[in-house]
């Protein structure tokens, strides 16, 4: 991987060799230590070389809510990664995708051999039927999603994991996940936190009209 912690570039390595990489795509608005503890369960459980913390430009549902600059929220995830395993990246900035499934494809064509997992909390599984081209998207990428307090019914329970039902695979296969062909999915049951980047934006972590961090930003 040609990044340092610091790395918001794109990676060098991967495309002559069959690695197994994780996207936490998010709008890491700041960046929280939930954040890392998915990627290290991630790297663990599905046996991945690396995690992308890829910050998102800007979450097509997200639009007219209070975001950080791009800088601001890429600087958050940075303070999270370590530069071997995890890793943040401004590559959709780069790639000028916004839509997940247009940076999969991206992604896909100019990494060939990276088997890429889609990892994402529980409420990204209920909103998922309202992403552009969804059913496209779980054609894609193997899923990997990880409980929320208070998301994790609505997630079992939606659109998007009756439509999955027949692909879903037990999570004590989880390691099997980057090795599937889409769609497949497992849901990861385990230690949850309440933490989110809403909550400490509210807590007034973060100055969102100076655009500066009010206390640490990565909390
Ligand atoms: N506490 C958490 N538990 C499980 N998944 C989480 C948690 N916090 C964030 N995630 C997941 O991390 C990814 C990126 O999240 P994001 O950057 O939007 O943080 P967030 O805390 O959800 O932000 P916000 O509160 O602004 O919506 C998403 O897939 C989200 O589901
Ligand atoms: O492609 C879409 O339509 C789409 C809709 C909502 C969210 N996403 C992606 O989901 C990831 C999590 O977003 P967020 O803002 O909830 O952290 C991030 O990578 C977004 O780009 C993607």
């Amino acid at each position: 991987m040609g990044g340092s912690g610091q790395g918001a570039n794109l990676p060098t390595w991967g495309d002559n060799r069959r690695s197994r990489v994780g996207l936490l795509g998010g709008s890491f608005n700041p960046g929280h230590r939930w954040h890392q503890a998915i990627a290290r369960r991630a790297l663990r459980e599905l046996r991945l070389d690396q995690v992308w913390l890829m910050v998102s430009p800007g979450n097509p549902l997200k639009a007219g809510r209070e975001m950080a600059s791009f800088a601001t929220r890429l600087a958050t995830a940075r303070q999270l990664a370590d530069g071997r395993h995890v890793v943040a990246t401004d590559l959709e900035a780069r790639l000028g995708t916004r839509y997940t499934v247009d940076t999969l494809a991206r992604l896909k064509a100019r990494f060939p051999h990276v088997r890429f997992v889609w990892l994402m909390g529980a409420d990204g599984l209920v909103t998922l039927p309202r992403w552009k081209h969804w059913r496209q998207l779980v054609q894609a990428v193997p899923l990997a999603v990880f409980p929320r307090p208070g998301q994790n019914v609505a997630a079992l329970g939606g659109l998007a994991a009756h439509y999955l039902a027949r692909w879903r695979v037990p999570a004590r296969q989880a390691a099997r996940l980057a090795t599937l062909s889409p769609p497949a999915w497992a849901f990861l049951p385990g230690v949850q936190n309440s933490i989110s980047a809403t909550a400490i934006r509210q807590r007034g972590g973060f100055d969102a009209t100076t655009d500066q961090p009010t206390t640490p930003q990565v909390i």
